[in-house]
């Protein structure tokens, strides 16, 4: 039984590297964002439009729960946020799970996102001028929960099957 717990931030290739080590494992892949997308029928952005963060980083808190104690073997791909609320980052320190941090530098991030901000809500209303300096200080906020994580694999610049072995060596 396996249990990986992928973390970073939006556009740093968690669905991307969760999707290939399945394939390369055998172990079934999820993502957190899409089991709350099916659960509420809603995709990301209408939530956060119809409820406001809060109310979805409750959901994101409380689908996480439910997740880790009904599951024994799986890659999860958490949301970008996920493990920066609630206890969630509590979850990514427990024995038996082998949490990842795919960390990438703000450029890499800014590159990866040009053309995807449509539908993360947190990224979709900035002008082109403000994105750097948002992600530079949502990442510097965020990397103490990220560093949460049991391992941290560097991912600017490499593909994403170097990515996906490199991971299958930790296991
Ligand atoms: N190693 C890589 N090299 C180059 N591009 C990559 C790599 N991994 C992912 N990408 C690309 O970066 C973009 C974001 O990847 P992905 O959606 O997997 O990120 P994410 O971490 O799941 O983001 P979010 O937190 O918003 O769900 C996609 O266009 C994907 O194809
Ligand atoms: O980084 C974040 O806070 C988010 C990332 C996405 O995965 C989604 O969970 C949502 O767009 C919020
Ligand atoms: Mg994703």
């Amino acid at each position: 039984m396996s249990k990986i717990v992928l973390v970073g931030y939006m556009g740093s290739g968690k669905s991307t590297i969760g999707e290939l080590l399945s394939e390369m494992t055998g172990i079934p892949a999820f993502d957190l964002d899409k089991i709350i997308e099916k659960d509420t029928q809603k995709t990301i952005p209408e939530l956060f439009s119809e409820f406001g963060e809060i109310k979805f980083r409750k959901l994101e808190h409380e689908k996480l729960k439910s997740f880790i104690a009904e599951n024994e073997h799986y890659i999860l791909s958490l949301g970008g946020g996920a493990p920066c609320y609630a206890n969630n980052h509590e979850f990514l320190k427990l024995d038996g799970i082998v949490s990842v941090y795919l960390k990438a530098s703000i450029k890499e991030l800014i590159k990866r996102l040009e053309n995807e901000r449509a539908n993360r809500p947190l990224l979709s209303g900035l002008k082109e001028a403000e994105v750097e300096e948002f992600i530079a200080k949502h990442l510097f906020d965020r990397s103490y929960f990220y560093h949460q994580a049991k391992h941290v694999v560097s991912v600017d610049g490499k593909n994403p099957d170097v990515i996906a072995t490199e991971i299958t060596g930790l296991l």
